[in-house]
């Protein structure tokens, strides 16, 4: 097809959340097919899940909320692709719907931000830590535990990444832990106090890493979105999500997949599952092994899903 190939310049639609991290992260883009050649406007929206503030994620429908929206600009035609953080990306598309494009990642690890102290181990007594995702709850309710701390407090922690900051700047928290990629993408690197390394705070599926979503059926946006791809991220991600996927890919469920490229040129995948009822203790899997495609990634991600249900991880029934 004469549109396949890269240096057609297209006229395009980003289709983007509104929140200054999406704003950054679709401009990120644009800036890229613009050298590019291509002609690019944005199109904001706001999704449910911007709407939400009141309530924790994973019990108002999930990950899909921050994605809808802007799938349904995609189909109207309204864009022609959607910037997303991959990690509030559904592990299964809807039909007609693809990802032509996994960037390269952002650090992919958790970050501590506090006026106070730059880690757990220093918190004043019957401190107040903030955070939104069930799986860092879990982790940090460890951490703490190996620390005899059953004072500190863990409380939820929602909003986009300037709410989240100025709750903890109101005093609301005494510490905070979010994402290290969305400070350091809006410059606000130096507000990290200390960084999780995974042995400790077990990255989510995708975190750091930005996907872009088309509908199926493009090969002229596939091909004006090769040159953006960065294939060792994308086999990373891929090894994470199917963990997810395997396991119900619910965000009611603290669930963390992480996978990381060794030195001698192997993927390292590792994962970690909570029971959303039981007891704090995660259950962990991991499997280094050779992967050159995506099938071998997704297929490592299968393995390390099944070593967790072979441990006694369940598979969440699926999402409402
Ligand atoms: N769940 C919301 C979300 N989705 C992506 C990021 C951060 C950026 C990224 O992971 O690419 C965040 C904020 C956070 O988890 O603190």
């Amino acid at each position: 097809m004469s549109h396949s190939n890269p240096d057609t310049p297209l006229s395009l639609t980003i289709a983007t959340r509104e929140s200054r991290l999406a704003l950054w992260q679709a401009e990120h883009v644009k800036a890229l097919l613009e050298q590019r050649g291509h002609k690019v406007t944005l199109l904001g929206m706001t999704t449910r899940g911007d709407q939400i503030l009141d309530r924790t994620l994973s019990k108002v429908g999930g990950k899909g909320l921050f994605v809808k929206e802007l799938e349904v600009a995609l189909e109207e035609g309204r864009a022609d692709i959607a910037v997303h953080s991959l990690k509030d990306v559904p592990m299964e598309l809807p039909a007609g719907f693809e990802l032509a494009c996994v960037m390269e990642r952002e650090d992919p690890r958790d970050a501590w931000v506090s006026p106070l102290c730059a880690g757990l181990e220093a918190l004043p007594p019957g401190a107040v830590v903030g955070t939104s995702s069930l799986r860092r709850v879990v982790l940090l309710r460890e951490a703490l535990a190996r620390m005899g701390r059953d004072d500190v407090r863990i409380e939820p922690l929602r909003g986009n990444l300037d709410t989240r900051l100025r709750k903890l700047d109101d005093g609301q928290y005494h510490a905070i832990v979010l994402a290290a990629a969305g400070l350091k993408r809006l410059g606000l690197g130096e507000r990290i106090r200390s960084i999780f390394e995974p042995e400790s705070s077990l990255p989510a599926a995708g975190q750091g890493a930005l996907g872009i979503e088309i509908r199926s059926g493009r090969p002229d946006l596939v091909a004006a979105l090769a040159p953006l791809v960065h294939q060792p991220t994308w086999l990373c991600v891929a090894a994470e999500r199917m963990v997810s996927r395997a396991l119900g890919g619910s965000c009611s469920v603290p669930l963390a997949a992480h996978a990381r490229w060794q030195p001698d040129g192997r993927l390292m995948l590792e994962a970690a599952w909570g029971d959303p009822e039981g007891p704090a203790a995660l259950l962990r899997a991991s499997e280094t092994v050779a992967v050159q495609t995506l099938d071998e990634a997704e297929a490592l991600g299968e393995r390390v899903a099944l070593a967790l249900r072979a441990k006694g991880a369940r598979v969440a029934s699926s999402q409402a």
